[in-house]
């Protein structure tokens, strides 16, 4: 496994790959580190599908919020490195931020529509520096597959759209979420969690279970679903619920607040956002199949 933290030695190795292995794939890992088991499906994955497997590591300022936990972010390089390597990756780019922005950006990859609500609402500009920074990583590494978490379902639905507007050459792989033996997403910043918001933090995941059943019920409406969503979260008495909505995926647009859910045609998400103290954690469900 190659470790490189500069574009130049980044696009050497990835030519020289292309110079020797015409045939073959290369599959792409954006993360932005601290790894986990999560970010380990999407390695495997790509290791499994592809001939050449690559991983970047950037934590990423474009698309941190002034009142956001960019410094608080957790990093662990040393660690990530070996997992990387436990789970097949040939080539880890980890940038600096000089590296990456050597002066601030004049351009940006802005994806209209779909960034409205969610975490495009709560969190102004985060898919602004989300599209940029997943943009230059396509450019400097050209891959035939990038792999993204459905964890970041809203992520997914930007970056497809960014991909089909823009006519990049990548296929986007949806991978499923990974989670605890509670239930909890796995997501770096569950690290911050206080032991009570931990065990506090499973009824995301329940909630989540209860809206499959809720929504099978004749007439319930997207309000009524969200209001049983809302009571089933605030049973967490540390939990403050910054979103839980309802929507269309993947064009993220609000069902008419009459329709009969149970018998909705086009596929829906329940999307919830939730803070533990300073922790914000996000968490998703499509309420039929998960293909995408
Ligand atoms: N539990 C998970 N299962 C599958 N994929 C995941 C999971 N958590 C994160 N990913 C995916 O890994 C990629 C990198 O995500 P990222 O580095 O932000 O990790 P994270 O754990 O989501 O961190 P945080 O939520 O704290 O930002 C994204 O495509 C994300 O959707
Ligand atoms: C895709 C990504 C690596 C871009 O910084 C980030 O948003 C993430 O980790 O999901
Ligand atoms: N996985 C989303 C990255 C972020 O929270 O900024």
């Amino acid at each position: 496994m190659i470790v490189v933290t500069t574009i130049e030695e980044l696009k050497r190795t990835i030519r020289q790959y292309r110079r020797e292995a015409s045939e073959g794939r290369i599959g792409l890992v954006p993360t932005m580190g601290y790894l986990h088991e999560g970010h380990a499906s999407l390695m495997r994955r790509a290791r499994t599908e592809c001939g050449y497997a690559v991983l970047s590591i950037f934590v990423n300022p474009l698309q941190f919020g002034p009142n956001e936990d960019y410094d608080q972010y957790p990093r662990d390089a040393k660690r990530d490195i070996e997992l990387a390597e436990k789970n097949g990756i040939d080539l880890i780019f980890m940038p600096s931020v000089q590296e990456m922005y050597p002066s601030k950006p004049l351009t940006s990859v802005l994806v209209n529509q779909v960034t409205e609500r969610l975490c495009g609402a709560s969190r102004p500009g985060h898919f602004d520096g989300v599209g940029t920074v997943v943009s230059k990583l396509f450019h400097l590494v050209q891959p035939d597959r990038a792999y993204f978490g459905m964890k970041d379902a809203q992520q997914v639905a930007v970056i497809q759209r960014m991909v089909y507007d823009l006519n990049i050459p990548v296929e986007i792989v949806p991978c499923d979420t990974v989670r605890e033996a509670d239930g909890l997403a796995m997501s770096s910043r569950n690290v911050y969690l206080s032991p009570e918001a931990r065990a506090q933090a499973v009824v995301l995941s329940q909630a989540l279970a209860s809206a499959e059943q809720w929504v099978k019920e004749p007439g319930i409406t997207a309000q009524q679903l969200g209001e049983r969503i809302r009571q089933a979260i605030a049973k967490a008495p540390l939990a403050d619920i910054d979103y839980a909505e309802i929507l269309e995926y993947p064009d993220l647009t609000v069902p008419p607040a009459d329709a009969d859910l149970s018998r909705y045609p086009n596929k829906l998400i329940v999307a919830l956002a939730v803070k533990f103290g300073k922790t914000r954690l996000i968490d998703n469900r499509l309420l039929d199949s998960m293909e995408v």
